[in-house]
């Protein structure tokens, strides 16, 4: 069998859904196909304004009515029937959406991150209802199904752990069955509690989504439909010259992930790995086009691949009675930033300071300036752009570094990193 995913771009209008519902007639083949489906184009940012807007106690009935009316008009491009049961599914969606967005409660302050989920997760079960129905107005009958009841996860709400155990079994207990009569259409992005809570699993993470279901399913390939010609060694939209890479190996397909290319979610490739299950990245432009696979293979040279990280922040802690930083020291700072969630995207230490590149969370770093500044002085700039070059050479080292301000840079023998200036220095 195996599984397609199609994120926000391939099911962001009726177009792109009647291109889905061709790539399904074509490329499916007559093999046993599980789909799973993001939020259409943007929607899972549109709800996440809807939630802080209710959060803060504002008025969110506009942005809310207008993402409503977003899928309503998808939906009447593509079902002009206004008895066809999509509708009352649709309406059945929004009501409960709208019922888990009520006015902001004290209470409730500590639990922002659980009703986040609960709110967020109405994306893809919306575009999942309207993929089961058009599919099957298609003539291609499918079964719809509820990925919170397969992928069982904990309550680490926004970035939930998936139970592997639990959910690999339920999966394998059932799907087959399913599989064996037509094709499923599940949604990306989100999974369950044991008490039937949403969790979701991180942001972009229906490729992750996608991965665990080809896992538990012991599938012969994941395809996931994208609006590149596949892997290519930068982002085409920040790159005017990029190459694709016909086929790359698993461990530097999770380096370049880990670094920050935002074309598959970090998480997706150990578990195909862990089964040899190869995945593809082909494009949904161009469905017949070769696209890039990534599998067990090896290569010797491969063209530098060009990473960037927007939206940087450069913090350096001393301890304030002048000892040298110590393990001691590096402990606590680790801590705190466990704590508070914040990843250090690269590190370098000194006698007397040490210093992490970390994704800008302003009020997480106020949070982690309050816990240590009794022992720290801390520092930081804030506009700042980390740049990774994976297989690098002069030439793609002068081209990331020409005219650019550097503060913090690092190379190993295949990897460079440096991280520059974008923006006027912010006070710290
Ligand atoms: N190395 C890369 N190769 C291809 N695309 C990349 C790369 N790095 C970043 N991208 C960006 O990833 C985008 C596709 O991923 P994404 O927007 O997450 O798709 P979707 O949400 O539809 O699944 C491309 O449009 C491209 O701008
Ligand atoms: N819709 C979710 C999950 C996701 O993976 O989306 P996409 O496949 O469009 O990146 C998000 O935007 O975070």
């Amino acid at each position: 069998m195996k599984v397609f995913k199609f994120g926000g771009a391939s099911v962001k209008d009726a177009g792109a859904l009647q291109n889905l519902a061709q790539i399904v007639a074509t490329q499916g083949g007559k093999q046993e196909l599980l789909l799973v489906v993001s939020a259409m184009g943007k929607t899972t940012n549109a709800l996440e304004q809807v939630y802080d807007l209710a959060v803060a106690g504002q008025d969110f009935s506009e942005p809310l009515e207008q993402s409503r009316q977003y899928h309503l008009s998808i939906a009447n491009e593509l079902f002009p029937k206004q008895e066809n049961p999509v509708y009352e599914r649709l309406e059945h969606l929004f009501a409960q959406l709208q019922q888990q967005l009520p006015p902001y409660q004290e209470e409730s302050e500590g639990n922002y991150d659980k009703s986040y989920d609960q709110v967020v997760s109405f994306g893809e079960l919306i575009s999942s209802v309207i993929v089961h129905y058009f599919l099957q107005e298609q003539g291609i009958a499918n079964t719809w199904l509820d990925s919170r009841k397969y992928i069982q996860t904990d309550n680490t709400w926004r970035e939930a752990r998936v139970d592997w155990a639990w959910t690999e079994r339920v999966i394998k207990r059932d799907l087959p069955g399913i599989l064996a009569q037509q094709l499923v259409v599940t949604q990306g992005f989100l999974g369950g509690t044991n008490n039937g809570l949403t969790t979701t699993l991180g942001r972009e993470g229906s490729d992750f989504s996608a991965s665990i279901f080809a896992y538990c399913l012991d599938a012969e390939g994941l395809y996931i439909w994208k609006d590149v010609a596949g892997l290519l060694n930068a982002d085409p939209k920040r790159f005017a010259h990029t190459v694709r890479y016909r086929e790359l190996d698993y461990q530097e397909t999770v380096e370049m992930a880990y670094y920050g290319a935002s074309v598959i979610h970090p998480k997706t490739i150990k578990p195909l790995a862990n089964k040899s299950i190869p995945l593809y990245v082909k494009s949904f432009l161009d469905p017949s086009a070769e696209g890039t696979k990534i599998c067990d293979c090896r290569f010797d040279k491969l063209a530098p691949a060009f990473i960037v990280k927007d939206n940087q922040c450069l913090v350096s802690f001393s301890a304030k009675d002048f000892t040298f930083i110590s393990e001691k020291n590096l402990g606590t700072i680790f801590n705190a930033l466990s704590e508070l969630r914040l990843k250090i995207n690269l590190m370098q230490n000194s006698a007397i300071s040490f210093s992490i590149c970390t994704d800008f969370y302003e009020e997480r770093l106020h949070r982690l300036i309050d816990t240590l500044q009794d022992q720290f002085s801390i520092h930081y700039n804030t506009g700042l752009q980390l740049f990774t070059i994976k297989n690098y050479d002069n030439d793609s080292i002068q081209e990331i570094t020409q005219g650019k301000e550097v503060l913090m840079e690092q190379r190993t023998r295949t990897t460079f990193q440096v991280v520059c200036r974008t923006s006027p220095l912010a006070p710290s």
